[in-house]
């Protein structure tokens, strides 16, 4: 058996990725709420924001306003998508300590999410990337439909790795591999990450799986097995992609946190804190938590 990491570091997304989808508004008290929440949880980096058109996706319009109020944890990475230089000084002027710049591996996808194709988007990226360097931020870069698209359906493994060059050639510190619409299995997961691993550190890769057929925990443990050690998750599973009909949720992370939990893999996260912030936000969209180890907990405590 391939030995495992003996710990791992869990983005929690949900304040961004996991709200982006919501029809009706989440004020931004609740989303400050939440967010405060999650720190006290222990996670060394939220996504907390999204600087990206309001007409696109509303619910992120108040991104500003939660950067400002948010409970601020030294060491604590708050990290904001920036889809071009205007994101990046919306990012800048909010504090943000990492700005993530969102492509694709499908051409189609990229045109649907961003209104540009991949080479534009590229393009698009350098000016951003440039001025995060000079500022000192952290630069993330996130891959969507690496496993699958929902306009093109398969996605070569080719252009996965080539989207994961031009990531590194522009100085991004991390590297998101994401299952936007959670169709990946096993081995698939395996295929893809050993080519993202041919053109960037292991370390730096982070697998972001949606769990809409069930599958993403299965892929989380075969990246695991691959060595790859950051994760993405969101509380209560909330989530879906406003660009990606369908696909259900993050994985939640509740249930990420009962597997590492149950492999002896260190997190430094508090999964109760976690579970009740679960709670919190799904007692507010008015239903039930999508994490199964959440309910459960929550269910044994009653
Ligand atoms: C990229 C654009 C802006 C191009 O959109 P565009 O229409 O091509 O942009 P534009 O430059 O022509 O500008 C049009 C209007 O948008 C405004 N604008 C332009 N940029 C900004 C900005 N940064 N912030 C606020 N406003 C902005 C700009 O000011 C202008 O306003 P107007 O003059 O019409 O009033 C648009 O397509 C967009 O905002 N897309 C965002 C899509 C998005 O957020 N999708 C969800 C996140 S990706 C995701 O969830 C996947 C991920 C990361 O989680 C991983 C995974 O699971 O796959």
């Amino acid at each position: 058996m391939n030995s495992l990491p003996k710990q791992v570091k869990i983005v929690e997304v949900g304040p961004r990725d996991g709200l982006q989808n919501e029809k009706e508004n989440v004020p931004a008290e609740v989303k400050t709420e939440l967010v405060n929440r999650l720190t006290s949880a222990g996670f060394q980096n939220i996504e907390a924001a999204a600087f990206v058109s309001p007409k696109w996706v509303p619910q992120m319009a108040t991104s500003a306003d939660v950067m400002a109020a948010i409970t601020r944890k030294p060491g604590v990475i708050y990290s904001a998508l920036t889809p071009n230089m205007q994101g990046f000084e919306a990012a800048l002027a909010a504090r943000a300590d990492e700005v993530v710049i969102f492509g694709s591996a499908s051409e189609a996808f990229s045109q649907k999410n961003i209104n540009c194709s991949i080479a534009e988007s590229i393009a698009r990226f350098e000016g951003v990337a440039r001025a995060a360097k000079e500022k000192g931020i952290r630069l993330r870069g996130s891959i969507s439909c690496a496993f699958g698209c929902p306009y093109q359906g398969e996605v070569p493994l080719d252009a996965v790795a080539d989207v994961v060059a031009r990531m590194r050639d522009l100085g991004c510190d991390e590297i998101d591999i994401a299952d936007t619409i959670g169709v990946a299995t096993p081995r698939k997961t395996q295929a893809v990450m050993e080519r993202a691993i041919g053109q960037f550190r292991v370390d730096g890769l982070s697998g972001h799986f949606h769990d809409t057929y069930g599958q993403a925990l299965a892929n989380i443990y075969a990246s695991l097995e691959l060595g790859i050690s950051i994760y993405h998750s969101s509380v209560a599973g909330l989530g879906g992609c406003p660009y990606a009909k369908g696909a259900t949720g993050n994985i939640a992370t509740e249930d990420v946190l009962y597997l590492m939990q149950g492999l002896g893999i260190e997190t430094g996260i508090d999964l109760d804190i976690v579970v009740d912030a679960g709670q919190y936000i799904s007692q507010f969209l008015g239903r039930k938590s999508a994490s199964r180890a959440g309910n459960a907990i929550a269910a044994k405590r009653a």
